[in-house]
């Protein structure tokens, strides 16, 4: 059995708009009240996917939640007709499509029972986020349903849980035995610490992690308070290398000396403050990049258009390149329209590694099933949503026949 990382990216919704949901997330709070293009926002993530595929990787999917969520807003005593603005944008909202927080997976090579285990986010933080989990999880029990998968629901709500933006693995290479870091707020200034300690211990004890080869490290408040909601704003690991902004860790060198410690061949990649700003950093996205391998070997890095548009970050990134840096090639990608809500390349996918043999082939694609449901999008996604539309009975009736399609198309039913 052969044992892959397999990007699963997260389909942008029929739904996707602007509402300015996300306190501490600068991007989502500048985009507040701004026209969305779900149109162009689920097309853009298909060529992000179609690069992956040209670099040789393995392409997987998740698809968009029901929206609005009827059932959430019953829990309420509402409906999306009765609800008020912020409740009816929090029912309407595309944020499944940031896969990154659907899960955090620790692959077999990790555990006691030597299955891969995937732990569900609770999302508690954000009201609009924490009604995602129970379509997340009945997906991830439909996409892993073979034994060699445990898929446990969310850990309780008293914890909160962000999923695999919030981990990092490292590891020789992706088939071996890793090691595996949870990182944590404690404070972030006047923005909320979304994970909590807690319930990465929770998870680690779940999946059956050796604790010996667990790290729980500390987000710097700095980073936080600077709008990097999670770790994966300022750091990103792949493999051998962790590649982080000089602050993201409130005690960076304990990290980096358990990482040196556990990890053979461990290489850390830091781009100075004093080079890129951390404003710049959380502005460009340079580290909500997909770190990966492809089948020739050459480690690269898969980044938004904002990060070449940022001089202090394109400077630092054309300098690493020409030099002898662990990261050989670097790609430009347009996420544009999730980029606006802070989501980044990054964000929008889960890493699972695992036999793609083992998956629900529904959820994996090729060009030919991109081509497919590119089809869906272009005939159904709306083009624009404006945010005062968002109750407008004949959008919701074009978001829910969207999705319908969708499903329809690939052998998926309405579930
Ligand atoms: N990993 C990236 C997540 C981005 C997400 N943004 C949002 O939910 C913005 C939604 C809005 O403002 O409409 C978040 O902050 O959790």
């Amino acid at each position: 059995m052969s044992l892959l990382e397999i990007n699963f990216d997260g389909i942008v919704g029929p739904s996707h708009n602007y509402a300015g949901l996300s306190f501490g997330n600068v991007a989502s709070m500048r985009h507040a009240g701004a026209v969305s293009e779900p149109r162009a926002a689920a097309l853009q993530g298909l060529d992000k996917m179609r690069s992956n595929l040209a670099l040789g990787l393995t392409q997987g999917i998740l698809l968009p939640h029901p929206r609005p969520h009827h059932a959430w807003l019953a829990k309420l005593g509402a409906t999306i007709e009765s609800a008020d603005d912020t409740l009816a944008a929090n029912a309407m909202s595309a944020s499944a499509m940031w896969a990154a927080n659907a899960a955090t997976v620790s692959p077999d090579p990790d555990t006691a029972d030597g299955r891969c285990h995937l732990t569900v986010a609770n999302l508690r933080t954000m009201p609009h986020r924490s009604h995602e989990w129970p379509a997340t999880l009945a997906q991830l029990q439909t996409a892993f349903a073979s034994d060699v998968f445990t898929v446990h629901a969310p850990v309780p709500p008293a914890f909160g849980d962000e999923g695999a933006a919030n981990h990092m693995r490292l590891a020789p290479s992706h088939g071996e035995a890793g090691v595996e870091v949870f990182v944590y707020g404690v404070s972030g200034g006047a923005f909320p610490a979304r994970q909590h300690i807690e319930a990465s211990r929770a998870i680690a004890r779940l999946h059956g992690l050796d604790p010996d080869r667990v790290i729980f490290a500390e987000q710097s408040e700095e980073a936080i308070a600077a709008g990097a909601f999670h770790n994966d704003v300022v750091a990103v690991a792949n493999e051998r290398v962790l590649f982080a902004h000089e602050k993201a860790f409130a005690d960076k060198q304990s990290l980096l000396d358990a990482c040196e410690r556990l990890v053979r061949g461990f290489e850390y990649v830091e781009v100075p403050d004093a080079e890129v700003p951390l404003a710049d950093a959380v502005r460009s996205y340079l580290f909500n990049a997909q770190l990966v391998t492809p089948p020739d070997g050459q480690p690269t890095l898969i980044i938004p258009n904002e990060a070449q548009e940022t001089p202090s970050v394109w400077r630092w990134v054309e300098a690493h390149v020409a030099g002898n840096g662990p990261i050989r090639r670097v790609e430009v990608v347009d996420v544009r329209q999730s980029m606006a809500n802070g989501g980044g390349p990054a964000c929008l996918r889960l890493r699972v590694v695992a036999d793609p043999a083992t998956v629900d082939q529904r959820f994996l694609v090729d060009e030919a099933a991109l081509d497919r449901i590119s089809e869906i999008i272009g005939r159904y996604w709306p083009e624009q949503i404006h945010h005062s539309e968002l109750q407008n009975p004949a959008l919701i009736q074009d978001v829910e026949a969207a999705r319908g399609a969708l499903l329809d198309g690939l052998g998926l039913g309405h579930g």
